[in-house]
C-alpha cells in the first residue's frame, strides 16, 4: 500500500472509530478556585466531559500574556476553546456545554418558558447577586479595603430577593436542577465560607442543601466546597490582619 494510500485509510478509519465527533477536547482555561471556573468544572463532571484543562494563574498575570490576551481581550477566566470556538463568561459556556455534550435538555430545558426563567436566573446571578458579593467582599479579600456597610446592605438585598424567589420552589427555575442552580450554588456556598449569615433566609438555607445533596456525586467537595472554603479562610486572614493593627 502506497504512503498516502495509507494514510488517507487511517484518516477514514480514525473518522469511523470516532463516530464523526470531534476529535479534541474542548480546552478550559481556568484557576481551580476561581468561582465562575468552579461552576465549569462541576458541569463538565456531571456531563462526563474531559476538557483539556490549562491553569492560567491570574495571581501572577498570566492572564496579560500576549497569546491569551489574542485569544480572549478581555483576559479573564474562565475561557473556553472548542476547536476554534472561543467562549468566555462563565454561564455562557454552561449552557454551550449543555447543547453541545449534554444527553438531553434537562440542566438547560429547551422548553421556552422554563428556558426563559433559567436565563434570568442566570443573569440575576451575573448581574446582581454574585456582582454584589464580589463588590462587597473581594476589595477586603484581595487589598486589605474596609468593608463598606453600604455594599453590605446592596448584598443583603440581593439575598433577600433570591430568598422570595425560591419560596414554593424545590429549584431556581424549573422543577428539577438546572445550570441556574449550579451557577447560584457556587455564589451561595461562597457566601456561606464567608460566613454570610444566612439564618435570616429559610428558602435560601433549603435550596442550598438540596443543590449541595443533588451536586454530591459530582465532586462537589473538591471542586467547590473545598475552594469556597479557602476563599473564606483568605478573607478572614485579612479581617484579622486589619484588626490586629
Ligand atoms: N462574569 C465572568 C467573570 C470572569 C472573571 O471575573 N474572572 C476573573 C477570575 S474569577 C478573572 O479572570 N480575573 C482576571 C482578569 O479579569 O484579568 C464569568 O462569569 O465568567
Amino acid at each position: 500500500m502506497s504512503d498516502t494510500k495509507r494514510i488517507v485509510t487511517e484518516f477514514v478509519y480514525c473518522l469511523l472509530l470516532s463516530g464523526g465527533k470531534r476529535m479534541s477536547p474542548p480546552v478550559l482555561y481556568y484557576l481551580p478556585p476561581s468561582p465562575p471556573c468552579r461552576s465549569i468544572l462541576l458541569l463538565a463532571k456531571m456531563l462526563g466531559l474531559d476538557f483539556e484543562l490549562k491553569i492560567v494563574n491570574i495571581l501572577e498575570g498570566e492572564q496579560l500574556k500576549p497569546d491569551f490576551v489574542a485569544m480572549n481581550p478581555q483576559h479573564c477566566i474562565p475561557t473556553m476553546n472548542d476547536e476554534g470556538l472561543v467562549l468566555w463568561e462563565s454561564r455562557a459556556i454552561l449552557a454551550y456545554l449543555v447543547a453541545a455534550y449534554g444527553k438531553s435538555d434537562e440542566l438547560y430545558p429547551t422548553d421556552i418558558r422554563v428556558r426563559a426563567l433559567v436565563d434570568q436566573r442566570l443573569q440575576f446571578d451575573l448581574g446582581t447577586l454574585y456582582m454584589r458579593l464580589t463588590d462587597y467582599y473581594f476589595p477586603t479579600m484581595f487589598i486589605g479595603a474596609p468593608l463598606d456597610e453600604g455594599k453590605r446592605a446592596k448584598l443583603s438585598e440581593a439575598v433577600g430577593w433570591f430568598n422570595t424567589i425560591l419560596e414554593g420552589r424545590q429549584f431556581a427555575a424549573a422543577e428539577h436542577f438546572t445550570i441556574a442552580d449550579l451557577t447560584l450554588l457556587v455564589t451561595v456556598s461562597q457566601l456561606e465560607a464567608f460566613n454570610f449569615e444566612l439564618r435570616p433566609y429559610k428558602h435560601i438555607r433549603q435550596w442550598l442543601e438540596r443543590c449541595k445533596e443533588h451536586v454530591a456525586p459530582y465532586d462537589y467537595e473538591e471542586l467547590n466546597g473545598s475552594k469556597a472554603t479557602l476563599m473564606g479562610d483568605m478573607f478572614k486572614a485579612k479581617m484579622n490582619q486589619a484588626a490586629a493593627q
